[in-house]
């Protein structure tokens, strides 16, 4: 280590999200130094709310850290070496459009699949791409992790739009389901695990599993447990595991079974078993409702009640997220260059030897101070590549529609979902969400 000490912006600093990020920072201090921490939001007064309480946060535990939020991008973005982004075009408002009106046709709705997926990732992109370009202008040196969905769609806006940008497109879900995995196997956590991974984000496969250590393969041990149970472990590890995502997780039990030469990511349900997830969703109660219902009044709640008792002692944020240690192990990867293996998002060139150079696919790499190195994973079986080339071929899609502001290509998009049934359906789902996206999408034509 140089001595080095670094500064981190956080975009979406009003993130639910936030808070238990800034705790694991904190906590690593030994191994991630920081001068400075902002956030940025482009929403003042629910930023506000996590900054106050972060306010103490860092008085009491990292005095050292200065810490600032703002809503001005060029104080946000000047002096830093990491941008996180952690935003969401819409907020939940949004979200929770995205998963009714295709619930109103019998069609999925969910955050990232389907129709409400497409919609999102077309609000995401000028976003992502002004949070570039306000980094390259104030920090040209800095990194941007981000982890604002939907990933494959930004990842690929990013690749045709921005193709020399610093920004590592990443998601949490495989690290979630290998730590489940390592729970099954009676091992500590995801990083007792080295795997063979590969497919699109939210959409994907693993073709080994290992113990990190002794090399022991344990896909035979896994499968024996996932056929019967997915990934849902239970008992003190699921204690505070969410009914919906409790059903996620053990319904992998017949994602599995569709192909049992692998593991699946857990979101292939999405586009397995659609009339299902329809079949048991409530449109007038969704995820979102649920989260606003607990993630959200749990997070806002805590930030009230840490500002009011001003001290931070005893928060719900001292015990570790998956999701805030594996971003701290990234960016730690790429400032002291250690090229630690993660999965990312990325333009494939070969990582799957099967797939077109040009898609974005999700595949192992090795993150160091030059940013990625995709790795080689072999050949998509005959069903996985079938099912890809569908999905990105929908994500490229909407990539078009935002570049030709084309009615046309995002109705093909979600006219082509393995979650649409019908065009006539996907132009009612298109019709009815193009008015209440008019803020964030461009004008379709
Ligand atoms: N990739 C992953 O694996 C992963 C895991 C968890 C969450 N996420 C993503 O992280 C993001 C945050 O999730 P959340 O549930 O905490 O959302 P949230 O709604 O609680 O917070 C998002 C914040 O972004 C802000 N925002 C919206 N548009 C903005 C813009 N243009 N500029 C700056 N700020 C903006 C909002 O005001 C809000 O404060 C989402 O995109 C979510 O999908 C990704
Ligand atoms: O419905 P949400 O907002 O709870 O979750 C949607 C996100 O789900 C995944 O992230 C999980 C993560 O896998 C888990 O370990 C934990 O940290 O919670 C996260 C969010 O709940 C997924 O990877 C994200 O892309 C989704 O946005
Ligand atoms: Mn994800």
């Amino acid at each position: 280590m140089d001595g080095k000490k670094y500064s981190v912006v956080i975009a979406g600093g009003g993130s639910t999200f936030t808070p238990g990020f800034v705790l694991d920072l904190i906590k690593s201090q030994d191994k991630f130094p920081m001068r400075q921490l902002k956030f940025y939001d482009n929403d003042a007064e629910r930023q506000k709310k996590i900054g106050e309480a972060v306010k103490i946060i860092m008085k009491e535990r990292a005095p050292q850290i200065k810490f600032s939020y703002t809503t001005d991008p060029k104080e946000a973005f000047t002096d830093v070496d990491f941008v996180m982004g952690s935003i969401r075009v819409g907020k939940y408002h949004m979200r929770s459009l995205d998963e009714k009106i295709p619930l109103k046709y019998g069609v999925n709705g969910q955050e990232t699949t389907g129709p409400g997926g497409m919609a999102y990732g077309l609000r995401s992109i000028p976003a992502i791409i002004q949070i570039i370009d306000w980094m390259q202008e104030y920090s040209p040196n800095a990194w941007m992790i981000n982890y604002s969905n939907t990933i494959a769609i930004v990842a690929e806006a990013c690749r045709r739009l921005r193709p020399n940008a610093k920004i590592i497109n990443i998601c949490d879900m495989p690290i979630d389901d290998m730590d489940r995995m390592a729970a099954i196997c009676g091992l500590d956590s995801w990083h007792d695990i080295d795997f063979n991974y590969y497919g699109l984000n939210h959409f994907g496969w693993w073709k080994e599993v290992r113990n990190k250590k002794t090399g022991e393969d344990l896909m035979p041990k896994l499968k024996e447990y996932v056929k019967d149970h997915g990934y849902w472990v239970g008992g003190d590890y699921d204690k505070d595991t969410e009914a919906s995502w409790e059903a996620t997780f053990k319904k992998v039990a017949d994602d599995y079974k569709m192909d049992p030469e692998t593991l699946p990511n857990n979101y292939m349900q999405y586009y397995y078993f659609p009339q299902y997830e329809v079949a048991n969703a409530d449109p007038k109660h969704t995820r979102t409702d649920e989260i606003r219902e607990h993630r959200q009044k749990i997070v806002f709640g805590e930030c009230e009640r840490i500002v009011k008792a001003g001290t931070a002692k005893n928060n719900i944020w001292d015990i570790s997220g998956l999701h805030s240690e594996y971003i701290v192990d990234i960016i730690h990867a790429i400032a002291y260059n250690t090229h630690e293996k993660f999965l990312a998002n990325c333009e494939n060139n070969g990582a799957i030897s099967n797939m077109d150079p040009d898609s974005i696919v999700e595949v192992p790499a090795l993150f160091g101070a030059d940013g990625i190195q995709p790795m080689a994973t072999g050949k998509a079986g005959r069903f996985q590549r079938g099912l890809m080339m569908e999905q990105q071929t929908c994500e490229k899609l909407v990539v078009d529609a935002y570049v030709e502001h084309s009615y046309q290509k995002m109705l093909q998009a979600f006219a082509l979902n393995k979650t649409v049934p019908d065009a006539s359906v996907a132009k009612k789902i298109l019709d009815d969400m193009i008015p209440v996206n008019a803020p964030y999408w461009p004008e379709l034509k």
